[in-house]
């Protein structure tokens, strides 16, 4: 590379400042293509503002490069890993290009990884003390001036290690080899005033924090001794260090800001080096990041150890020695009369969709993109956000941060909860879940999923991402095989990213035919699937069908107007079903409200209608509450009533919300919910390690509630396309893809948990089965305490 970059330099006669050139030109962006631009600029602008000028153009042109170029390429290069890619790797966590060491091994579990992301950092620092190559250090040491091509041909040199070699051989005095130098050296000849102009450069940045590790090293002091130079740098990196900047405060200044006598700037560039570096501040989140990660991690290992664990009762659950409620017989009335054709009539058609997929498939990207561009989010917050994750060093998430709005899910870049949100359209209301797309949180995606209608699978298109979502322990599969067994009757494809790969419809073909070949083999149907390519980043393809140019394969509508299709056709509900069934609510959140015990119950209505002044029981603490209000997301005011489908928030009074958790069932007095501890269900295996046998245990999961269980019996094999009928009786074990019946028990004895049989609702009734991680099998629950 320096050859070249020297040989274009030279025909810009007057560009002195080598370092601030190399700076630029070390950096990864497309050498050759910023070089015309540059030319061209240059051409046209006849070079009015002369060096400096020149200089400065390039700065911007590069800094534009490398901005551009910093998503794709790696500052590492050689074979050790280069500070920069190490400080990079960390902050990817996102990751666009990431280290493969820490995340191919897609079968490794978060915290495999994390501890071989800690190994890597480990290596990184241990790194740093290592001694400088012998090649350098005595390159360092001659202080040759003519040291410039030889010191930028060594492949593997770090950009700090040649930059120092620059400066040193820049030096006027010229000491003997390997001996220090004697006299005072003189200012370092970096050209100030360009410097003011580049130290905001992503590059010039790097190149600081380069130094600063560099000087790290054993062989710093001879160094420091040695050159002023050396010393600055060391300044910039050690920013947090009181007395050496206090010391060093006029050095400071006339390095970052020599072109100026003005105090208050000079105080204000000392100043700024007594803050944390972007790099500590990303550093320090990740570091807390990581920790909080572990802790949640371990609490997911926690579940899966107790899935081995017998009748161990869950600390605080408020249900070991549960409190004993008043149960009303008798329902009260609304408080004012409901007219429920007209109320339907003045309704838009509702629906709810989950947001599925891999991990940084880009589904918190896509719905903060929908909810901007439909204009549910304002523009103040969008800004507000990206000055935000700025500030982090993760400013392609601000999008994301719309959805993923707690600290540790944005300091973190995974989202861990799921988060409703609504927003309506001219023709429809709607109500987004989010959900994790990380394995390790793969039981909120199922409560994601198991409260909504439709499912969007947000496929990340870019180049080998799909692949790797979609290997055997990619979320893909696993997200499309829960919500299928959870009941979802329509998926839409969301072939995100697609900007990535610039719009390619090879890209897209082939992705929808590895797709199709699997949802076919699933039993999902071909009717029940929308395949949309758009990119939630830019925007094309979300709300509405403007696409690029190179877009011109696809005339479908946007993922906006799929929704609303599939709306209007299933979001509608019909009066007579709603006045038939009785109200049944899904619990998924709970709060105190105010201090005379009133709490708001968050959730979604299952199955009839409600109104405020009515009287509802809990399950399983069969605890009556009246309903004061109802509320939706979008309004502050209490609406009229609430009908299926429905995601609202119920304020009730007096309860005692101790004894209410997420999965628990409310239902209309004077209907009552089953709750046990034994029950038969109807199940599909899935493809299983090991064959399921009497007392193989797993966590059971209906709804938002999750129990550790046990298989009691396997009562029989059944055929899958008729379960009426049986194959087998007197089972010994039930291995992969077999439909059986089996007896299942909780273990914890004191926990009984809502249940309902596929008779009594079949939303309510499907349960699923994991053990270590995985899912193993999919049913409904048949008949209670047998
Ligand atoms: N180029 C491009 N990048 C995108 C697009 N959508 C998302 N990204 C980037 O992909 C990364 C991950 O995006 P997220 O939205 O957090 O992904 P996610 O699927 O919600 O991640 P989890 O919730 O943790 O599973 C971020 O850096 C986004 O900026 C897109 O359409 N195009």
């Amino acid at each position: 590379m320096f050859p070249r970059a020297k040989k274009e330099l030279s025909e810009y006669q007057g560009w002195t400042n080598l370092s601030v050139k190399l700076a630029i030109f070390d950096s990864e962006f497309d050498f050759d293509q910023a070089m015309k631009e540059l030319r061209r600029t240059l051409k046209k602008k006849k070079q009015p503002e002369g060096d400096n000028g020149s200089l400065s153009l390039l700065e911007r042109l590069a800094r534009h490069r490398a901005l551009e170029a910093e998503k794709v390429v790696s500052l590492s290069r050689g074979s050790s890993l280069s500070t920069s890619g190490a400080l990079q790797k960390l902050q990817d966590r996102k990751g666009r290009k990431v280290d493969a060491r820490v995340y191919s091994s897609t079968g490794s579990s978060l915290a495999q990884r994390l501890a071989s992301l800690q190994q890597v950092k480990g290596t990184f620092e241990s790194n740093l003390e290592k001694p400088m190559p012998s090649g350098l250090s005595a390159f360092l040491n001659r202080n040759q001036q003519s040291a410039l091509p030889s010191g930028r041909s060594t492949a593997t040199s770090s950009l700090s290690a040649r930059l120092s070699a620059l400066n040193t051989a820049r030096q006027n005095s010229k000491p003997e080899d390997g001996k220090p130098l004697k006299s005072k050296p003189k200012q370092p000849e970096i050209r100030i005033p360009e410097l003011a102009q580049t130290e905001k450069s992503p590059n010039f940045q790097k190149l600081c924090r380069l130094h600063n590790i560099n000087l790290k090293r054993p062989s710093k002091t001879k160094l420091d001794n040695n050159t002023k130079r050396y010393k600055i740098t060391k300044v910039i990196g050690l920013h947090s260090t009181k007395s050496l900047l206090e010391n060093d405060e006029s050095l400071l200044s006339s390095v970052f800001y020599p072109a100026t006598n003005s105090k208050a700037v000079q105080k204000a560039a000392v100043g700024n080096f007594k803050k944390p570096s972007p790099d500590d501040v990303v550093l320090e989140a990740q570091k807390q990041a990581f920790d909080q990660l572990e802790d949640l991690t371990d609490n997911y290992k926690q579940m899966a150890i107790d899935e081995e664990a017998e009748e161990q009762p869950v600390e605080g659950s408020g249900h070991e020695a549960a409190r004993v409620h008043k149960k009303a017989t008798e329902p009260t009335k609304p408080k004012s009369p409901l007219d429920l054709t007209a109320y339907l009539s003045k309704r838009k058609p509702h629906l709810s969709f989950v947001v599925l997929g891999h991990v940084d498939a880009g589904k918190s990207t896509l719905m903060g993109r929908l909810l901007y561009d439909i204009g549910a989010v304002d523009n103040k917050l969008i800004r507000k956000l990206k000055r935000e994750s700025e500030v982090v060093g993760k400013s392609s998430f601000h999008l994301a941060w719309v959805m993923d709005q707690t600290q540790e899910e944005r300091s973190r870049g995974v989202t861990v909860d799921i988060c409703t949100s609504s927003f309506e359209t001219k023709e429809a209301d709607f109500t987004i879940v989010d959900a994790p797309g990380h394995r390790d949180f793969v039981p909120n995606a199922i409560t994601g999923i198991s409260l909504v209608d439709v499912a969007v699978l947000s496929v990340d298109c870019s180049t080998d991402a799909f692949e790797s979502g979609f290997n055997l322990d990619g979320q893909t599969k696993e997200h499309t095989i829960l919500a299928r067994s959870l009941g979802i009757h329509h998926l839409i494809v969301a072939l995100n990213k697609m900007d990535t790969v610039d719009w390619y419809e090879g890209r897209f073909r082939d992705i929808q035919f590895e797709l199709r070949n699997f949802f076919e083999s699933i039993g999902l149907k071909e009717e029940n699937i929308s395949w949309i390519p758009l990119s939630g980043l830019s925007g094309e393809g979300v709300v509405g069908t403007k696409y690029p140019l190179q877009q011109t394969w696809y005339k479908g509508p946007s993922l906006v107007g799929e929704l609303e299709c599939i709306a209007r056709t299933s979001g509608s509900k019909d009066q007579a079903t709603l006045e038939s069934n009785p109200f049944l609510f899904s619990i998924l959140d709970v709060s105190p409200s105010g201090k005379n015990g009133d709490a708001l119950l968050s959730g979604k209505v299952e199955a009839g209608k409600i109104q405020a002044g009515e009287t509802i029981t809990i399950y399983p603490s069969e605890q009556s509450v009246l309903i004061e209000n109802i509320y939706n997301d979008s309004s502050q005011n209490p609406q009229a009533a609430a009908i299926e489908g429905d995601f609202v928030t119920l304020k009730v009074k007096s309860a005692q919300h101790e004894d209410i958790k997420t999965g628990d069932i409310a239902a209309i007095v004077g209907y009552d919910v089953g709750t046990a501890q034994e029950f038969t269900a109807r199940l599909l295996t899935f493809k299983l390690d090991r064959p399921l046998l009497p007392g193989t245990p797993f966590i059971l999961f209906r709804g938002g509630t999750q129990q550790p269980a046990r298989i009691k019996r396997l009562v029989s094999i059944v055929d899958k396309a008729d379960p009426a009928k049986v194959i087998k009786k007197k089972v010994k074990h039930i291995g992969s893809n077999q439909a059986a019946v089996v007896e299942l028990e909780l273990t914890e004895k004191k926990r009984r948990i809502p249940l309902m049989t596929l008779e009594e609702n079949k939303h309510l009734s499907k349960v699923l089965l994991r053990k270590e991680g995985r899912t193993i099998a999919a049913g409904a629950i048949m008949s209670l305490d047998f």
